[in-house]
């Protein structure tokens, strides 16, 4: 049995794996952390736990703490020059952000073949991997939410626009959501069109923020809930 915990800048999200499926799993607000421990009463306590972690070294010790008194078996995955098949061609490899890693991982065991990994949450990320599992950079921009947010506290005239995506936006709402749109849509498209020719070339989706995203991508791609989750559970099991 392992456990997942992927605690990113907005939110933690867990999940309980039987080595199949599975079994449970939840998400709540970074920083709501101490809550997690109320989730983790109710899970096995022989499990293995594997966490990433961008959120800072204080919701680190917090989750760290809560387990401790409950799981023998606690490892915090951070990114690493090689790890369950995947190479990280990072200048310094260990700056990768973990949860980045673990969507690498968690790619490579769904598909052999060359792929971007785009992970929306808080921030955007877009990650080269190819087909013999070096993972070749990738970019970090502003999440959607983000930027529209962005947008809001740096203007006096901006608010945080919920409009509609509009391909000739025609009212400042539908102007911001389209232009914070198109901006993730196409740094995934761009980086995409590096890859397009390769055999196989998909492009993997996940994190709170997919959904805008997947209704308007014009390249072939797979929405996967819990890349993240999966990745650490392989993580767990090449322990
Ligand atoms: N119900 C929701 N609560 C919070 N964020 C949500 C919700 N639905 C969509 N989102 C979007 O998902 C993002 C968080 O996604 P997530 O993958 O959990 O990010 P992170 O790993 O950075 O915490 C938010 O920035 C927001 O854009
Ligand atoms: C890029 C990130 C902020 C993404 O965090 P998230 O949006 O998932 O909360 C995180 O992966 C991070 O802090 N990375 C470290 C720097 C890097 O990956 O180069
Ligand atoms: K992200």
């Amino acid at each position: 049995m392992n456990i997942a915990i992927d605690a990113g800048n907005s939110r933690i999200k867990w999940g309980v794996h039987d080595g199949n499926r599975w079994l449970d799993s939840g998400v709540l607000a970074t920083a709501d952390v101490a809550w997690l421990s109320e989730a983790a009463d109710e899970w096995p306590a022989a499990a293995r736990v594997a966490i990433c972690n961008v959120a800072g070294r204080e919701v680190a010790a917090s989750i760290a703490d809560l387990l401790a008194r409950r799981h023998a078996q606690v490892s915090f995955l951070h990114a690493s020059a090689e790890a369950c098949g995947i190479r990280n061609a990072y200048e310094r490899p260990w700056q990768l952000g973990a949860d980045r890693w673990a969507a690498l991982i968690g790619a490579r065991a769904l598909l052999g073949s060359t792929c971007l990994v785009v992970c929306a949450g808080t921030a955007t990320t877009i990650d080269r991997l190819d087909a013999s599992g070096l993972f070749r950079g990738g970019l970090i921009l502003p999440g959607y939410d983000l930027m529209r947010a962005a947008l809001a506290s740096n203007t006096a005239q901006l608010p945080f626009a919920e409009g509609v995506f509009r391909s000739e936006p025609r009212n400042t709402m539908d102007a911001i959501v389209s232009g914070c749109l198109q901006a993730q849509l196409g740094a995934v498209e761009r980086m995409f069109a590096a890859i397009a020719t390769e055999p196989g070339a998909c492009c993997l989706l996940t994190g709170g923020g997919a959904a805008p995203l997947a209704a308007h991508l014009r390249i072939p791609f797979q929405l996967t809930d819990n890349l993240i989750l999966s990745g650490l559970v392989r993580y767990a099991e090449s322990l």
